[in-house]
């Protein structure tokens, strides 16, 4: 189609360059100024002129029958008087050339048709490339992947065995649906994966058609809800027609949630399209028996939004978790998309695996891929570790800001803070190892400590939690020691707000405080999922749960200031080895836990960015008591 538009642009343009030449193509004569010409008047020498009205263009003959022209630059009223002064010239008009017909035609339609041509096109475009009639309003916008287009199989999709093993079925079902049948298996029709964002559902349908071999149809829930009625429904249709034609295969409706959502439930009219396609489906999955060989595969990350009439049996009555995985789904995930990248010998799955908790498989392949572009600015052959923390660390905190100017002042105050949590981190009883601790401000904070949890946690003792809490004041109690209380910041808001949050919950929700016993309080958070008690808290109640959070808190802050002063020489060590390199790692933390001499980072001498980011002298000239930026993030291993 773009070939055809650009042939006729070409066509168009070529025509025009003719209809051109034809109109304003007389041989090129002499050329004279309009002075000559009138001298040559006064001479006698011209015998012959023809003046053209409407461009002002005189042509003619002289007495040796030279041809010439000449523009008249002004309206010459003496012109004619001159020239019939002569006597012997001969002096006609000349019209406004005509165009021809056709010409004029087309110079005054062309814009137009351009137009049309142009509309016409993305018309096409965009009802996709499938589409053999123009206006394929009804067509479902299905992409089809034909059974040798699909490269996929289990063995890209990591971290996920129990989703695996649940969907292999599938697949010896589509290499063969009528021995699966003589063998008595259960005919399945719709599977519906369930899953955060990133975690691979779409992934994992592509390659059952990979194992398979069968093709695969995708579409978006969102691609069937469209302005007009029945539009979606006669798309549903189409699709599982053209699926029917192809089976065995497998349709993959992602965000299903677009189409499914329960019926009925929007608040006024305006919901009839999305019904009407709703129930088109139900139609179409009702219809097919399964011999036909079509699994019908749906992804959602809200299945409590779901009409349940999708979710009765002989629709999607199967469901598969895909969740975020664990830290040797982790590993593997990245073993997976580190196959791509050309990997330095320092390189340990295994560990980034361990700093990623959270980590959706989608965010990992990002991170390998945040990585290869930080070897590639830096000119490397291949990724190592630095790159995969850096990485790491700007996925989770936001880039570096080196660019942000700090006080001296200020820069002090982030080191003794930050200093303050990596030192409490260290020595409460039960808490994450710190391995990393930054004054260089990212997003919106203005220093890091960060701690590399052993496993994923799935729940946490007491003493995890109050030893989190006290982390949290290191950094406060680390200012209220060194620059006294006049000089404390606000840096601490949110270390405040999280370790109050900790503190509540286990007063609350989690049943951790031994006065107030097993007994959820949090009826107020809970309303909007529960229903809620509804019967509201005695003020002794509201005052006993108050003072048991005091009671933590204050506990953990006394714990957290007595590790400081303990350890007010670290404390010193620790800022003034941030003031000089701002950033430390695991062993020099090490070092200056131990009271030795720190080693300079590993990258100290090779980077350039040593000394270089030196405040420059006038840079306290800005002091004062300036507030911090508030941050916001909340990573649980991470402390600002
Ligand atoms: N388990 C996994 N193994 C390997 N790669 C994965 C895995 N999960 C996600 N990825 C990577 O993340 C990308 C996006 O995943 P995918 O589109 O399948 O997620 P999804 O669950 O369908 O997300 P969404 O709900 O947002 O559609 C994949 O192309 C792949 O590169
Ligand atoms: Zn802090």
């Amino acid at each position: 189609m773009a070939k055809n538009l650009i042939l006729w642009l070409v066509i168009a343009v070529v025509l025009m360059m003719v209809f051109q030449n034809i109109s304003g193509g007389e041989s090129a004569t002499n050329k004279l100024a309009y002075s000559t010409f009138l001298e040559q008047v006064k001479r006698g020498d011209i015998r012959e002129v023809t003046i053209d009205q409407s461009t002002n263009e005189i042509s003619g003959v002289r007495n040796n029958n030279d041809a010439f022209v000449t523009q008249i630059p002004y309206l010459d009223m003496k012109l004619m008087d001159e020239l019939l002064m002569q006597g012997n010239v001969i002096v006609s008009g000349k019209k406004p050339e005509e165009q021809s017909f056709l010409a004029s035609i087309f110079i005054n339609w062309f814009p137009m048709l351009l137009l049309i041509g142009v509309w016409i096109f993305f018309m096409r475009q965009m009802q996709g490339g499938g589409g053999k009639g123009a206006m394929s309003f009804g067509k479902s916008k299905a992409r089809l992947l034909g059974e040798d287009q699909i490269k996929t199989t289990f063995a890209d999709v990591a971290g996920c065995d129990e989703a695996k093993e649940d969907v292999s079925e599938l697949v010896d079902f589509l290499r063969d649906p009528t021995k699966f049948q003589k063998l008595g298996g259960k005919i399945p029709k719709g599977v519906l994966m369930v899953g955060p964002p990133g975690t691979g559902k779409t992934l994992l349908a592509k390659a059952i058609a990979g194992e398979a071999k069968v093709p695969f149809f995708s579409i978006s829930g969102s691609d069937f809800v469209e302005m007009f009625v029945g539009v979606g429904a006669s798309r549903v249709r189409d699709m599982f027609d053209q699926a029917k034609k192809s089976s065995p295969c497998i349709i993959f409706i992602d965000e299903i949630d677009a189409v499914g959502r329960k019926r009925g439930a929007g608040h006024g009219g305006g919901h009839d399209e999305r019904e009407q396609t709703l129930n088109q489906m139900l139609v179409e999955m009702d219809g097919f028996e399964g011999h036909e060989g079509i699994i019908v595969i749906a992804a959602t990350n809200r299945p409590d939004v779901l009409d349940p009439a999708l979710l009765r049996p002989g629709r999607f009555d199967r469901q598969v978790m895909v969740g975020l995985p664990d830290i040797r789904g982790r590993e593997q995930i990245l073993k997976v998309h580190m196959r791509k990248v050309p990997l330095g010998d320092n390189v340990v799955a295994s560990l980034i695996a361990r700093g990623t908790p959270g980590f959706s498989g989608a965010d990992l392949a990002n991170l390998v891929n945040e990585a290869a572009l930080f070897a590639a600015r830096t000119n490397k052959r291949v990724v190592s570790m630095e790159e995969f923390d850096k990485a790491k660390d700007k996925i989770m905190m936001g880039s570096e800001r080196k660019s942000m100017v700090m006080s001296e002042e200020e820069k002090t105050n982030t080191a003794y803070h930050e200093a303050g949590h990596a030192i409490v981190g260290r020595l409460v009883p039960k808490h994450d190892p710190v391995y990393k601790v930054s004054i260089i401000p990212r997003g919106r904070a203005l220093g890091v400590t960060m701690y590399l949890p052993e496993q994923d946690k799935y729940s946490n003792s007491r003493e995890e939690l109050e030893s989190r809490i006290a982390t949290l004041f290191g950094g406060r109690i680390a200012e209220v020691i060194t620059l006294g209380e006049a000089g404390v910041t606000t840096g601490a808001s949110n270390d405040i707000e999280r370790a109050t949050n900790i503190a509540r919950k286990m007063v609350t929700s989690w049943g951790l405080s031994p006065k107030m016993g097993p007994i959820n309080y949090e009826d107020e958070e809970n309303e909007m999922f529960m229903g809620g008690s509804g019967k509201p808290k005695s003020a002794e109640t509201v005052r006993d749960i108050d003072a048991e959070i005091r009671l933590l808190i204050d506990r953990n802050y006394a714990a957290a200031e007595k590790i400081l002063r303990d350890n007010l020489d670290v404390l010193e060590a620790m800022k003034d080895a941030l003031m000089k390199y701002e950033t430390i790692d695991a062993k020099q933390i090490d070092d200056l836990m131990n009271r030795v001499e720190v080693r300079p980072p590993a990258d100290w001498e090779t980077d350039d960015k040593a000394g270089s980011d030196k405040p420059s002298g006038g840079a306290s000239i800005n002091a004062g008591g300036e507030a911090k930026d508030a941050p916001d993030s909340d990573t649980s291993d991470v402390t600002h």
